[in-house]
């Protein structure tokens, strides 16, 4: 193995699109809570802590999966023997470190958010995962988590909370699926997940209708004031695509997790532009 492949695979392993993506919603929980320009320091911290703390939730997440990625996901970094199984520990364990150091910068709230978070990343895998809809409740509840972080940073927590029920229902919805799609390797390694303990058709059932209590929700933030008219234009075809999404998943739930993904990432985007707008007089 090459320097050159073993740092790729090192890369790989913090799932880097991941990694920008919750960091981006910890910017947003700041931005829309009205705290990038008085607080940027305390900002930066709060995205740096997040984007460390995702490697290496990604990172321990790949160390303890590595005999169900051997049937599930074979061609991922330790399954394929790019990163040591002691090397990816030892790499998240670094990652760990540097979320822990930044996020002691910041306000008590945004610390005890990072305190449950981290331990909550580490705790998943091991002890949470194979309990049916408790494993997928808890990555919810991280991604969602994002939002108050990033409002707790600048110590205004009020609209970041609308976007961490919307984020985490949506969230929730996506595991699931993702849980049926990885049903075999699961179910021979022993994890009680949703589809294995209540049958596939019924937790996709269930996913569907978590997604379109979001969605009937998602006006929420505009209703609130939180956000101005262009948000609804917006979150309208996210919220077509994440629908859409969820009545694939019936037949495909691999294209479906993955089309549901893009249109969480353009609700994303939606928040970003619905919070920009109040800045623009007459939007
Ligand atoms: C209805 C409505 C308006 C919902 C809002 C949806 C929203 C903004 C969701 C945020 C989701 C998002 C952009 C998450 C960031 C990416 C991330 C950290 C996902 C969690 O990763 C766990 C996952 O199981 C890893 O698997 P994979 O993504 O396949 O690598
Ligand atoms: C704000 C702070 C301090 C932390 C943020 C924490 C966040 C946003 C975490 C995002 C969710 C995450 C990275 C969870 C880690 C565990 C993980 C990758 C769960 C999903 O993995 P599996 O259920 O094993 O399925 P796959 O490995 O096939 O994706
Ligand atoms: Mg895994």
């Amino acid at each position: 193995m090459t320097a050159g492949e073993t740092g790729r695979g090192l890369l790989e392993l913090t799932r880097p699109v991941n990694v920008v993506a919750a960091s981006v919603l910890t910017f947003i929980g700041a931005f829309v809570a009205g705290g990038v320009t008085e607080e940027p320091v305390a900002v930066a911290a709060a995205v740096g802590a997040t984007a460390l703390a995702v490697g290496a939730g990604n990172a321990i997440n790949d160390y303890f999966d590595r005999e169900i990625d051997r049937i599930n996901r074979p061609e991922r970094a330790i399954p394929r023997g790019a990163v040591s199984p002691r090397g990816a520990l030892a790499f998240s364990i670094v990652l760990f470190a540097g979320a822990v150091v930044l996020a002691l910068t910041l306000p008590p709230l945004a610390i005890a958010i990072a305190t449950v978070n981290l331990l909550a990343l580490i705790a998943y895998t091991e002890f949470f995962k194979g309990l049916p809809g408790l494993g997928n409740a808890l990555v919810a509840y991280l991604v969602g988590s994002t939002f108050l972080f990033g409002a707790a940073a600048v110590e205004e927590i009020g609209p970041a909370v609308v976007l961490f029920v919307l984020a985490a229902v949506a969230t929730l919805t996506r595991e699931i699926i993702k849980d049926v799609e990885d049903i075999e390797g699961d179910r021979e390694e022993g994890l009680n997940t949703l589809p294995i303990a209540i049958g596939e058709r019924r937790a996709l059932v269930v996913a569907a209708v978590l997604l379109v209590v979001a969605v009937l929700a998602s006006p929420v933030p505009f209703l609130r004031g939180y956000f101005g008219v262009p948000y609804l234009l917006v979150v309208a075809p996210a919220d077509a695509v994440m629908l859409f999404a969820a009545y694939e998943s019936f037949d495909d739930p691999t294209a479906s997790q993955s089309r549901l993904k893009y249109g969480m990432f353009l609700a994303a985007l939606a928040f970003i532009v619905g919070r920009g707008a109040l800045e623009v007089p007459g939007l």
